[in-house]
């Protein structure tokens, strides 16, 4: 009797270790940590609430946010995403990062790639000046449609032109169809594998001029390791990186600034 009661302990003491071991690991761990958000609990979320994440964060800002108050947008999505799901928003440490780049070269024409449910979006446009213009490039459907009701509850739709489509089609058709001279600033935060050919393109379309300026996300985690090594070793480019954090968690990860030398 003893001895079951043991081993039965034992088992218990067994699986509140591993339990232990999988919150530590996915709260300093990237990949295991994005493979229990995205892949797990977000697909479980979704089929019983029979609703996306982005429409859940959408709802929560409708719920809980200021209308035509973008800071309080931003925050509520914050709050939505630390506390409750985890999504790929930029987030409140590296937008402050994304604040000072932004009100450092106050930009009259913006290009964003990667809106996903428009948070950046909107932390940028809040910043811009009047008759600025923040274009944003998103090639997801559901979440173009997110990010304009988003942009609209923030009151920054008058800044803001959302294009939908790849980033890959969108960028040669910038000057003839939207006009666009040259760009003064550039967020890359779509897929990290288009960040080099984005880049590549920006130039071969003659959109970068002298002191443009690319900011790019995410390049420690999930890392964008092309983009680094041509922008670094490229003497056009006069690059620096500034040390973070994953969007609401503790692991690392960094923003790369790269200054258009002509
Ligand atoms: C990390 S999220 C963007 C987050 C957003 N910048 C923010 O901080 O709120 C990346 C988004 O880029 C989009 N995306 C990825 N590759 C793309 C491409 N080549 N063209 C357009 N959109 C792309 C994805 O659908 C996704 O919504
Ligand atoms: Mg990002």
């Amino acid at each position: 009797m003893l001895e079951s009661s043991s081993v039965l302990l034992f088992i218990v003491f067994v699986l509140l270790f591993i339990l232990l071991l999988f919150v530590v690991l996915i709260r300093t761990n990237g990949t295991a940590a994005l493979i229990w958000h995205e892949l797990i609990k977000e697909k479980i979320t979704n089929f019983i609430m029979n609703q996306s994440k982005e429409q859940r964060i959408l709802n929560f800002v409708l719920q809980n946010a200021v209308r035509g108050d973008p800071r309080s947008v931003m925050e509520t999505i914050d709050k939505y995403c630390s506390e409750k799901e985890w999504a790929m928003n930029v987030g409140d440490v590296k937008g402050v990062i994304l604040d000072k780049t932004v009100e450092e070269i106050n930009p009259s024409i913006a290009l964003e790639l990667g809106t996903y449910c428009g948070y950046s979006a909107v932390r940028i446009a809040r910043l811009l000046k009047a008759g600025a213009c923040l274009l944003t490039v998103e090639f997801n459907p559901e979440f173009a449609a997110i990010a304009k009701q988003m942009i609209e509850f923030a009151g920054v739709q008058d800044k803001v032109k959302l294009l939908q489509g790849p980033s890959e089609v969108i960028i040669p058709q910038l000057k003839k169809k939207y006009e666009v001279d040259t760009l003064d600033f550039v967020f890359l935060d779509h897929w990290k594998d288009r960040y080099a050919p984005d880049t590549i393109l920006l130039q071969e379309c003659s959109l970068l001029r002298k002191g443009s300026v690319l900011l790019a996300d995410n390049i420690i985690f999930p890392g964008a390791p092309e983009f680094i090594k041509y922008i670094r070793n490229n003497p056009r480019f006069q690059c620096s990186t500034y040390p973070s954090h994953l969007e609401y968690m503790k692991v690392q990860d960094a923003m790369e600034k790269a200054v258009f030398l002509g």
